[in-house]
């Protein structure tokens, strides 16, 4: 446990949902913790069980108070919920969305307004209060979105890929913004994301998920740097291979394609099929399946791929001189 979480209880949650989920997340308040994972890896249903809608057997302690001994109903536990698809009340315009919070916790109707219009302006679309979803891009009505779960203050704010839909540049501002209001956030944030750009720039916290199960929990530089999943490699644009039982994680940049067999250590080296070769940035980035296993990625640059005629099918080797893997032990 951090000081931060002795001065201040954040979450504390201990969550089973058979076949689903077994997962124990804690934060202290304050913290924004990133949940990442494929496809199926139960990051929605920990949402879905921490905000109670998904039902699930253990223990949930918010802000030092229990949510599961006695169970507080859903409509009680006060959490802010920011989703994909914002499900914003169709009928109702962007303020009384905002307010609609705030009423439900007895805030009277005129205040509810004001607190609505101060939020919607923090979030830049405060003049656009009086428009309704369907008058809104989807930019903008995540934004009302984000500003209906911040007004009433919650304890535990849920995210679940707030970005995902959205322009690239839209998604841009979006982030930095979000990230300026979760620094000033004093509960405790849980985003759920694919991309590894928000789990990196908004977290305090990364905790990887895979079949139902946390397998990785870390600062951000740290699960950046030593993934101990194949699909956080890839997320971080990173090789890492499996060897005696400890994890090796090496740059693309660091490994060499070759048409032979180079000199140098076995354990680093790999006979490959090439899969695809796509741009990326101003070199190209190779993907190649090793003939023992491992998913390779080499960037390489567009004159040695051609010098190479790299092409889908095609046998290569490739290889990573020692000093550039980080090897590292597959649990803490
Ligand atoms: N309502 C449901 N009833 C039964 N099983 C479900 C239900 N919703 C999800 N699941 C299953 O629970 C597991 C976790 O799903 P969940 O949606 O939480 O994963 P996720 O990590 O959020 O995935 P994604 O990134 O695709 O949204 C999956 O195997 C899924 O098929």
């Amino acid at each position: 446990m951090t000081s931060r979480a002795l001065e201040a209880p954040g979450l504390d949650a201990r969550l089973h949902v058979p076949d689903r989920l077994d997962a124990s997340l804690t934060a202290a308040a304050g913290d924004v913790v990133a949940v990442i994972g494929p496809n199926g890896a139960g990051k929605s249903t920990l949402l879905g069980a921490l905000a109670g809608i998904v039902p699930a057997i253990g223990s949930v302690e918010v802000g030092g108070r229990s949510w599961t001994d006695p169970v507080v109903p859903v409509r009680d536990r006060g959490v802010g919920l920011v989703f994909q698809d914002q499900s914003l009340f169709p009928h109702l315009c962007a303020r009384e969305n905002v307010a609609f919070g705030l009423r439900t916790r007895g805030v009277p109707r005129a205040e509810a307004r004001a607190r609505a219009d101060q939020w919607l302006d923090r979030l830049g679309v405060g003049e656009l209060a009086s428009r309704r979803p369907d008058q809104l891009s989807g930019g903008q009505a995540q934004r009302v979105a984000i500003a209906r779960a911040l007004a009433p203050e919650p304890a535990l704010l849920l995210l679940d890929e707030p970005f995902a839909g959205l322009d690239v540049g839209v998604a841009t501002s979006l982030r930095l913004e979000l990230a300026r209001h979760l620094a000033a956030f004093d509960g405790v944030a849980v985003l759920v994301t694919h991309d590894a750009l928000d789990a990196l720039t908004l977290a305090d916290r990364v905790v990887v998920l895979e079949d139902g199960e946390v397998v990785q929990d870390g600062t951000p530089a740290d699960v950046a740097a030593r993934p101990r999943t194949a699909h956080v490699a890839r997320l971080v644009g990173l090789n890492v291979v499996t060897q005696g039982g400890q994890l090796r994680a090496f740059s693309p940049v660091a490994v060499t394609v070759s048409p032979g067999r180079p000199h140098g250590s076995a354990r680093n080296c790999w006979h490959a099929e090439v899969a695809g070769v796509a741009p990326h940035g101003e070199a190209l980035r190779v993907l190649a399946r090793a003939d023992d296993g491992p998913e390779l990625i080499a960037d390489v640059t567009p004159a040695s791929a051609i010098e190479l005629g790299l092409a889908p099918g095609q046998p290569v080797w490739m290889s990573v001189k020692e000093t550039s893997v980080d090897t590292y032990t597959m649990r803490p």
